[in-house]
């Protein structure tokens, strides 16, 4: 079994206790629930902004630690002051070391869109997303079937949230396109080996339709890399190892967004 399927089987588990815990009229109740999500697309184009969304990751199943002591208000507040265009925010626990108490805080201090970064499965956990202070909800191609990326991606945009669908290659692509979707990330790491090629994201740019913002996820580590993404069409670049395995992730960000 690759660690794709490991998570998927422990975020079952996960779904099922958290809906013993927390029943959806519980989630509905939240403050955050009936607040109004950002719209991703006026950030990503801001001219004052970057195009990056910054990610706030502890750990990951291919790097194990990467910062142990980083406060996610703090992170993100400089994340967004550095010309973030949004924030990823990690809520899985088990892999990544993150939680919803972390989107809550970062909700609390920003007012940019949250990608709620975590392994959807379940149509409860886009309900958790809303109440957490979310903006966007990520569907990852490959652990979802066609009709569930349909299905969760109408609920997610009836209750005002932005849909980034992630894909690694074409046939994930093809297979998954479908009108309820605002963006389109291609990973360049393969959530299966672990292996990273940026040029996954050039070789697929130009199958994404124009309809749809571009975004480049994982592996990005120099500002001339964002130049050459930018060139060839790409909204949006996912970051978050690069910064964070950094002592100061703020002050990193900030040296990095210089050179763009
Ligand atoms: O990062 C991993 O090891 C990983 C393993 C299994 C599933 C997902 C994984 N990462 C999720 C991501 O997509 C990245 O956190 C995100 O794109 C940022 O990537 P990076 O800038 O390389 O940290």
């Amino acid at each position: 079994m690759n660690i794709l399927d490991k998570i998927v089987l422990r975020k079952k588990e996960e779904v099922a206790e958290a809906k013993q815990k927390v029943s959806v009229l519980e989630l509905e109740a939240n403050a955050n629930f009936n607040r109004q999500p950002l719209i991703f697309k006026d950030f990503l184009i801001d001219e004052k902004r970057t195009g990056i969304i910054a990610e706030f990751k502890r750990r990951s199943p291919s790097k194990g630690l990467i910062n142990g002591t980083a406060d996610v208000a703090e992170v993100t507040q400089a994340y967004n002051l550095a010309g973030a265009s949004a924030l990823s925010v990690l809520t899985d626990t088990d892999f990544f070391g993150g939680k919803a108490e972390d989107l809550f805080q970062a909700r609390a201090v920003n007012q940019i869109p949250i990608l709620r970064k975590d392994f959807m499965i379940d149509e409860y956990q886009i309900l958790e997303a809303k109440a957490w202070g979310a903006d966007i909800i990520l569907l990852i191609a490959s652990i979802l079937t066609p009709q569930q990326i349909i299905d969760f991606g109408k609920l997610a945009q009836s209750l005002g949230l932005n849909v980034l669908l992630e894909v690694h290659n074409l046939e994930e692509l093809e297979k998954s396109i479908c009108p309820h979707l605002n963006a389109i990330g291609v990973n360049n790491r393969n959530l299966g080996d672990f292996t990273v090629n940026i040029q996954t994201s050039f070789d697929l740019v130009d199958k994404i339709p124009n309809e749809f913002l571009k975004i480049s996820e994982s592996a990005i580590d120099n500002p001339e890399v964002i130049k050459k993404l930018k060139a060839v069409g790409y909204n949006g670049f996912l970051i978050g190892e690069n910064f964070m395995k950094t002592a100061n992730p703020g002050k990193e960000i900030l040296d990095f967004v210089k050179h763009l």
